[in-house]
């Protein structure tokens, strides 16, 4: 795993433009109400953005194109300055819950399987899974089997998954979502120190204003659909590493929920352009 120090990161740094959105919209049909209307976002190289936005309004939609599971019906996206065609090794997605995780292998042989899978041998097989275990704090737990973990670990084996392949964009879709309060902040905790000691691109959608303070660069904030679209984008002032209360994180939560609560309120269709990043 690459690693960099975090001074070296800031957008500014690293240039605008690595995964572009380019006013996209999304129906599942011809006809049929649009899920998205005209949503433009840009993400530096490196940078945390958290898409923060009520349930159902099309966040998942939106990691989905990203990812390239699904296709936008108008507007283009891109990674690294290629349009997305479909999924790659450059973007490694984790969703909420652990379904994924493979029940007859244990976690090493979970977190092995994508190594596998592009054909990498040992011994840089074995030392990458190590330090990927290592990373998420699991590495005295790698023979265990998914039955045998608890919701968190199944989590972390998630991330390390992510981790090992080098890839340099993660999708996180609500990926602490089923969690407890605690195991979830915790998780953050771990995820925002993860990210800062590696040089990944990260997408992440929560419903949770915290959870997105906690770990977005730039929140952006969508209106709830259909055609919802991108409300605002908020830089996030706090220093890394953050903590959870204090007048600073106070005053950031009262002005997130503000928006996402402006944002709720706006009638589809009916508003008019918001702002677009
Ligand atoms: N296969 C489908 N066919 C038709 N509509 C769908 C399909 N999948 C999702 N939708 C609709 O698309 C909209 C956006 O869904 P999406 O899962 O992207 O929202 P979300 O913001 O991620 O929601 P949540 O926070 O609840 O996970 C929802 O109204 C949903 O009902």
């Amino acid at each position: 795993m690459t690693t960099t120090d975090a001074t070296t990161r800031h957008p500014a740094v690293n240039g605008a433009g690595y995964v572009t959105i380019e006013d996209i919209s999304f129906a599942y049909a011809a006809g049929a109400p649009r899920i998205l209307a005209d949503v433009s976002l840009s993400l530096s190289r490196g940078e945390f953005f958290v898409l923060l936005g009520p349930s159902g309004c099309g966040k998942t939609t939106v990691l989905n194109q990203v990812a390239g599971f699904e296709f936008p019906t108008e507007g283009r996206m891109t990674v690294a300055g290629r349009p997305v065609t479909g999924p790659g090794p450059d973007r490694a997605v984790i969703f909420q819950g652990d379904d994924s995780l493979l029940g007859w292998l244990n976690v090493y042989g979970n977190v092995e399987f994508g190594l596998r899978v592009l054909g990498v041998k040992n011994p840089e097989r074995q030392q990458r899974v190590r330090a990927a275990l290592e990373m998420v704090e699991l590495g005295g737990q790698a023979k265990k089997y998914p039955h045998e973990l608890s919701g968190g670990m199944k989590q972390r084996v998630q991330i390390a998954r992510a981790l090992v392949t080098d890839a340099p964009i993660l999708l996180m879709d609500e990926p602490f979502g089923a969690l407890d309060a605690q195991t979830r902040t915790t998780l953050q905790d771990e995820l925002a120190r993860i990210w800062a000691a590696t040089d990944r691109t990260v997408l992440f959608i929560t419903h949770d204003i915290s959870e997105a303070m906690i770990l977005g660069d730039r929140i952006g904030i969508m209106t709830s659909g259909p055609e919802a679209r991108l409300h605002d984008v908020i830089e996030n002032p706090l220093p890394r590493p953050r903590e959870r209360g204090g007048p600073d994180f106070g005053a950031l939560y009262q002005d997130l929920e503000r928006t996402v609560t402006a944002a709720k309120a706006r009638r589809p269709g009916l508003d008019g352009e918001v702002g677009t990043r």
